[in-house]
């Protein structure tokens, strides 16, 4: 009993960087918690991200960009990131950031749907975004990219360990969220705050845990309010459909107000 609360304890260090852990492999995509240089983020040099390891500053955590690539990230996921960012410098692409927890204007949008503001505020200071909520690799770990000519976002994404439905390959509830946010996303930067009203997913093929897909969503149809969006989701070859979605996503109306 002693024993295995000493190994667990032993454990628990090596997860959070302390000392008296056993060293483990510095780049495994499958134990981010145990590796020590986990928390950083390599490219620190966009404004507002934080050098330094986040864990010890919750603040900065919700204000770091965590779609920049982190020791958790494949190979594939690297070599998509940078394409995309080339695809960025002629401004044809742009990058968007992602947070677990920050006051944009999204955020400040909002606001006015709900009628106590100040409520809200405080709700909204303890709240994180669902998809980022998970630790460095263990979850859903991506990157967007939306081109505003062709009203396009693509996601590249990559699901951890802590993802899985059948073993070994993402949760149907996963491809949800990142097809759900992928889509939210292009809609939000195409005609502001809007929420999904519908969302049909048919999926193909089951995604192996722990590899890297690609997100194309793009919006099919304006009608008034009301914004029609259609996405897949390809293997990084694009020879595998993984899944492919059809929604509606709704603006919201000034007039109403959410509760
Ligand atoms: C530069 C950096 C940028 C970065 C940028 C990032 C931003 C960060 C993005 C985060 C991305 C997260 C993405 C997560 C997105 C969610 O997960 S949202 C959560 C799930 N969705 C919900 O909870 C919504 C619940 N539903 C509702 O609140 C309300 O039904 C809605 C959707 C707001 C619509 O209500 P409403 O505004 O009162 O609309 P209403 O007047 O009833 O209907 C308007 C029209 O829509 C139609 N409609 C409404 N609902 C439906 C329905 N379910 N089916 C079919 N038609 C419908 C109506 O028939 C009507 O049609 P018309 O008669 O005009 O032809």
């Amino acid at each position: 009993m002693l024993r295995s609360c000493v190994s667990r304890l032993r454990t628990l260090a090596v997860q959070r960087g302390l000392p008296g852990g056993a060293p483990l492999p510095a780049k495994d995509p499958w134990s981010p918690r145990v590796n020590p240089g986990a928390g950083r983020r390599e490219r620190a040099a966009k404004p507002g991200c934080v050098r330094g390891d986040p864990r010890s500053f919750s603040s900065e955590v919700m204000h770091m960009d965590l779609s920049l690539p982190n020791p958790s990230w494949s190979e594939d996921m690297r070599l998509l990131f940078d394409q995309f960012m080339k695809k960025s410098e002629d401004g044809s692409w742009k990058h968007l950031p992602s947070y677990k927890s920050k006051f944009t204007q999204e955020t400040e949008d909002i606001k006015i749907y709900f009628p106590d503001a100040k409520l809200m505020k405080e709700k909204l200071s303890q709240a994180q975004l669902f998809p980022r909520s998970l630790e460095e690799g263990l979850g859903f770990e991506y990157a967007m990219f939306h081109n505003c000519v062709e009203d396009r976002t693509v996601c590249i994404f990559q699901g951890g360990p802590y993802l899985q439905g059948v073993p070994g390959f993402l949760h149907g509830g996963a491809i949800a969220t990142m097809i759900d946010a992928t889509l939210g996303t292009c809609a939000v930067v195409a005609i502001g705050v809007a929420m999904t009203a519908s969302l049909n997913i048919s999926f193909k093929r089951p995604i192996p845990l722990g590899s890297v897909v690609v997100i194309n969503s793009q919006v099919d149809k304006v009608e008034g309010r009301k914004l029609f969006l259609s996405c897949n989701i390809r293997s990084v070859d694009e020879k595998t459909v993984y899944s492919e979605a059809t929604s509606l996503f709704v603006k919201l109306d000034p007039k109403t107000r959410l509760t």
